[in-house]
């Protein structure tokens, strides 16, 4: 029976990677509620429809309270008449208090979409990214990817509901305090008209500055983030060089250029604003004057004045808030093309195939492939390899540093496609089967095995749902590892760390090799995975994973003993296969195999 078969749930409760009380009380609270970001389109309909019915309501109310702050003007500055003060103040509450709740109502559910965009744009990015092949990695530093993920998906979610909210009721108020403004004075309207244009030019100038210094400092933030996460990760490489000061200034040189990038749009910023702040003094000065002489020819009331100069102070507000959008749109749409780009990226290597058939010989075949790294591609790293791995067998690859052992180990993983020729399984080209059936059938335990945090419970099953005890135990045993698991403080439930740091390498070793057991893969490869294991360690993995059986086993190891036992030896040279055959056979051919064992025997 598989693994995924067996429906007992594993002893001990629930298990959290991330380990403690409360990564614990964490999950369990995210299997309670929904999944973020899964918005119905009915919901999200409903959502937005709420924010373009509250905008004009919210906005066009506030629009009427200038027009009566005149009209009392005009009441107390003229003989007064107590039932049109009080008329005019209760029209004035009640434009005020139902503009409020609108707008109250509006904000509400602005902040609501805000979050479930940002919260739905962060899985799928997310999705997206876990599922791009390796070489997008190795060519894409963490930190960048990192900040895609935090802050320009944070600008994009606020980006389209905060500018759909803002704009819409930007667009009433201007259209409703203009139609004022005409009714109370045209003259003093068409004078108001020309701040706009200079504001405008202003305003572009500014935000192609602030686009460019914007992006700057993205990149700067990336930049320092990725010097402080190497360090953390490196600390032990740090620690032993000694290189703890270079370290701090290499993160202390980060830093101070984000900042100097900052000072130059805050100074920038600073300027803009005085600019704006004077143009509106002159438009006022000009305006009151005109006014004046408005009232001096009785074409205005003196109420009519202050509304209008209030209409004025507000109208200007708002179409340099129009005339912003349009700048916080440029100015994000570096952050949100970077988003879109990674969100569109379609992974060089397919996971489409859909072959999964219910019985797996494990016969692979490499037929005539070359290939080289899409980081480095003037250098051709396998030419023309073509070796097979017999169901049942055990195949070891030799070769020195550097000839491509581990990277036909890659091909066969499917972390990369080769340029030419094939790898087949069972006669059929890999990219045929399905993703998770292909990664079940070819376990891999590689040179640097990753535990991740958690219990080594967890560790084991990973990508893998309803393990028993029985399966687990008999995993760690094959691997050896069940003795020392049984001296952990919480056996199976201990917690490794991060990244497994709480224990040894060889206990490490010991664990991923239990991992790929516990799939009963098809197709086993153990890419220098003994490497730290003790002499009484290696020779159990070695006879319990490397006996075979009914499984096919890839080995790469530097250890002749291991590469003594194996059915059929693979030698690597310069990424070509210089020659094949048995032991026996390859030690009387005195080639390129005798060498390298020699080799070994001397040292
Ligand atoms: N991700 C990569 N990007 C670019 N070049 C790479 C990458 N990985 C390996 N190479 C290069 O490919 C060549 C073969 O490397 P590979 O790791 O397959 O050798 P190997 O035989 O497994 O070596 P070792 O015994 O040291 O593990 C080397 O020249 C190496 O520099």
């Amino acid at each position: 029976m598989g693994p995924a078969a067996a429906g007992r749930p594993p002893p001990g409760g629930a298990r959290v990677r991330g380990g403690g009380a409360s990564a614990e009380a964490c999950r369990a609270r995210c299997r309670e509620l929904p999944t973020p970001g899964h918005a119905s389109p009915v919901t999200s309909a409903v959502l937005e429809s709420g924010l373009a019915l509250l905008a004009p309501p919210a906005a066009s109310g506030e629009t009427f309270i200038p027009y009566y702050t005149g009209r009392i003007i005009d009441i107390l500055g003229s003989r007064y008449d107590p039932d049109a003060f009080a008329t005019v103040i209760s029209l004035m509450c009640l434009v005020s208090f139902s503009s409020s709740l609108a707008a109250g109502c509006r904000g509400g559910l602005f902040m609501f979409v805000h979050s479930r965009l940002n919260l739905r744009l962060r899985r799928l990015l997310f999705s997206s990214l876990v599922h791009q092949d390796l070489a997008f990695f190795q060519q894409v530093k963490t930190g960048d990817l990192t900040s895609r993920l935090s802050k320009d998906t944070a600008l994009m979610s606020r980006l389209v509901p905060a500018n759909a909210n803002i704009f819409l009721r930007s667009l009433v108020k201007v259209l409703g305090l203009y139609s004022f403004m005409l009714g109370l004075s045209w003259r003093l309207t068409l004078l108001t008209l020309l701040e706009s244009p200079l504001t405008m030019a202003a305003q572009k100038v500014y935000d192609a500055r602030y686009q460019a210094v914007l992006k700057a400092i993205q990149d700067s933030l990336a930049y320092s983030g990725e010097v402080a996460r190497e360090a953390v990760a490196s600390v032990e490489t740090v620690r032993s060089f000694g290189t703890e000061e270079e370290e701090a200034q290499r993160y202390k040189a980060a830093l101070a250029h984000t900042r100097h990038l900052k000072d130059r749009r805050d100074l920038e910023r600073a300027l803009y604003l005085l600019f704006r702040r004077l143009l509106q003094l002159a438009t006022q000065v000009l305006m009151l004057y005109c006014g004046h002489q408005q009232i001096q020819a009785g074409l205005m009331t003196k109420g009519g004045l202050v509304s209008f100069l209030l209409y004025q102070g507000e109208v200007g507000q708002y179409v340099q808030t129009l005339v912003y959008i349009y700048g916080d749109l440029l100015s994000n749409v570096g952050a949100a093309e970077k988003v879109f780009e990674y969100l569109d990226r379609v992974p060089a290597v397919s996971t489409d195939g859909t072959r999964a058939p219910a019985t797996l010989q494990g016969h692979v075949a490499f037929r005539d492939v070359s290939f080289t790294y899409p980081s480095r591609p003037d250098l051709p790293v396998l030419q023309g390899v073509s070796f097979e791995l017999q169901p049942g067998a055990v195949t070891a690859l030799v070769g020195l540093n550097g000839s491509g052992k581990s990277t036909c180990v890659a091909l066969l993983e499917r972390f990369f496609e080769p340029q030419a020729g094939e790898v087949l399984l069972d006669g059929e080209p890999l990219r045929t089967y399905d993703h998770r059936y292909l990664h079940r059938q070819v376990a891999l335990v590689g040179q640097e095995p990753t535990l991740f945090s958690g219990s080594v419970w967890e560790n084991i099953t990973y990508g893998l749902e309803g393990c028993s005890k029985e399966q687990v135990m008999a995993a760690a045993q094959a691997a050896h590892a069940a003795k020392f698991i049984a001296t952990l403080d919480q056996g199976l439930e201990t917690e490794v760390g991060e990244k497994g740091g709480q224990l040894s390498v060889g206990q490490k070793q010991r664990i991923a090799i239990a991992r790929a057991l516990i799939r009963q893969p098809s197709v086993l490869i153990l890419d220098e995975a003994t490497s730290a294991l003790d002499v009484e360690s290696e020779a159990a993995v070695r006879a319990a994973v490397l006996s075979g059986g009914a499984r096919t086993v890839l080995v790469i190891a530097h250890h002749m003993a291991t590469v003594e036992g194996a059915d059929h030896i693979v030698v690597l040279e310069g990424g070509a296969v210089a020659e094949q055959g048995t032991h026996a056979e390859l030690m009387a051919r005195r080639g390129p195999y005798y060498s390298l064992v020699q080799r070994q025997l001397a040292e």
